[in-house]
């Protein structure tokens, strides 16, 4: 049995909703929603992923159809896993900027919504090492400060669940998460 199937087990936590995972660029929503996911021997889909698998880098999209065509492929991609009737219990990773689709906004509400939040010095290295988001192609540090704070609001009205992750390993938030997933649904089977 894998060390994730134990932890899970031990926790007793099964989600009766998908998990959804938000945040600003680069604070680990594809890695951690990954982790998150084999912990719980859920599937993981990542948007993104989708998305590129299907029309090629993100940044040539936006070159080539424009950051709204994008949008749509996200809305879209989003939708397809919970706009259905009954939506799988997976754990789904959106880009940092989903959640400003008012239709996305909606469909969150039969999701169990994951705030990964962290301040720019602690991933300060990462986002000005990394390429492939072409919204901080230029001055990235600038860039992401400026959609971080813009977004935060979103961010935080439609988490169920916010995590800090400065200074924390991805099994650390996992674990963390974990154990806050599993005492959620406590107090909601536990309510009168
Ligand atoms: N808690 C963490 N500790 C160290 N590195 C991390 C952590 N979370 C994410 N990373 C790294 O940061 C980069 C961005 O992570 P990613 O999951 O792609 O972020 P997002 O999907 O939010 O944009 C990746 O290289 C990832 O391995
Ligand atoms: O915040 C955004 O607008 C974006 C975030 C990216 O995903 P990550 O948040 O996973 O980096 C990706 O969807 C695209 O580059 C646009
Ligand atoms: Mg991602």
């Amino acid at each position: 049995m894998s060390a994730g199937k134990d932890h899970a087990s031990k926790v007793n936590f099964h989600p009766e909703r998908p998990i959804v995972m938000i945040g600003a660029m680069a604070v680990g929503k594809s890695v951690i929603g990954a982790e998150l996911a084999r912990m719980l021997g859920l599937e993981f889909i990542d948007t993104d992923q989708r998305i590129v698998a299907k029309h090629g880098p993100i940044p040539r999209l936006f070159i080539a159809r424009g950051e709204h065509y994008f949008r749509q492929l996200e809305a879209r991609a989003v939708a397809s896993v919970l706009d259905v009737a009954k939506p799988k219990t997976v754990v789904l990773s959106l880009g940092g900027g989903a959640v400003l689709d008012s239709g996305t906004q909606q469909l969150l509400a039969g999701a169990t919504v994951v705030h990964l939040r962290a301040t720019v010095d602690a991933i300060r290295e990462r986002i000005e090492r990394t390429t492939g988001r072409p919204l901080l192609a230029v001055d990235p540090v600038e860039a992401w400060t400026r959609l971080a704070t813009a977004r935060a609001p979103v961010y935080a009205r439609l988490a169920d669940i916010t995590i800090d992750v400065d200074n924390s390993s991805v099994p650390d938030v996992v674990t963390r998460l974990i154990d806050i997933l599993a005492e959620e649904s406590k107090k909601e089977n536990t309510a009168p």
